[in-house]
């Protein structure tokens, strides 16, 4: 059975990055995905606008909707100070496999916890099932049809706590617009927007931070 291209990309890391080291597993899949097959990490520019605001926000409890292969978990795991976790969630078995030993290779694996399942049923579960209190910091990066349902189930969950900070990715390609609407016309966040480019590719992109005020 042919191989998926997660499953090339995480071959090409295990068999050319360092173990154990979270930054050759992100250059490494930067390389492949920059010169053998596109893919829909973060990357690495986009990426330094997420590195800025994870530290910036200082996390001690993390969540990221949208793990795909691992990269952006890996990514804001090695940013993280002792002690703070990453949540991520992942409705694609496939590629929840992949991050896992994406996520264990690079060696973060006791800062980060994978969920598998559509983010509608997990978000519920974080207080309870996961002994969330609240998020200090969300990546969204899955389905765009799902950024403004997923804020609003955050919020009815009572997940944010005044400073929560919201990143997210894509929202001009694919595109948000319907997400972009929605928060930056609402009074409990306060907006900023980030042009930068499309992952490996010279095509404008840009990231909208939203920071809940309570
Ligand atoms: O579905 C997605 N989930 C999360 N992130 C994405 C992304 O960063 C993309 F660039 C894209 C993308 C896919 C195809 C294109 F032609 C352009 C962007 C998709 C996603
Ligand atoms: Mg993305």
């Amino acid at each position: 059975m042919n191989q998926s291209k997660e499953q090339r990309i995480l071959n090409f890391v295990l068999q050319n990055a360092v173990r154990g080291d979270p930054c050759s597993v992100l250059d490494t899949i930067d390389q492949y995905c920059s010169q053998k097959e596109w893919a829909m990490n973060v990357g690495n520019e986009k990426g330094l606008i997420l590195d800025k605001t994870v530290e910036e926000a200082n996390p001690s409890v993390a969540l990221e909707l949208g793990t795909y292969c691992g990269y952006s978990a890996v990514r804001i795991a090695r940013v993280l100070k002792a002690g703070a976790h990453l949540l991520t969630v992942e409705f694609n078995p496939e590629f929840a496999a992949i991050a896992k030993q994406m996520i264990e290779f690079a060696g973060v694996q006791d800062k980060v916890k994978l969920l598998e399942g559509p983010s509608e049923e997990i978000i519920p579960q974080l207080k309870k099932k996961y002994e969330v209190d609240t998020v200090d910091f969300v990546f969204l990066d899955h389905w765009k049809d799902r950024y403004t349902p997923d804020t609003i189930l955050l919020q009815e969950c009572n997940l944010l706590r005044k400073g929560s900070v919201l990143l997210a990715d894509n929202v001009i390609v694919p595109g948000a617009p319907e997400f972009l609407n929605y928060i930056r016309n609402n009074p409990h966040f306060q907006c900023t927007n980030y042009p930068s480019r499309l992952e490996y590719m010279k095509v404008a992109d840009a990231m909208e931070k939203a920071v809940f005020l309570g």
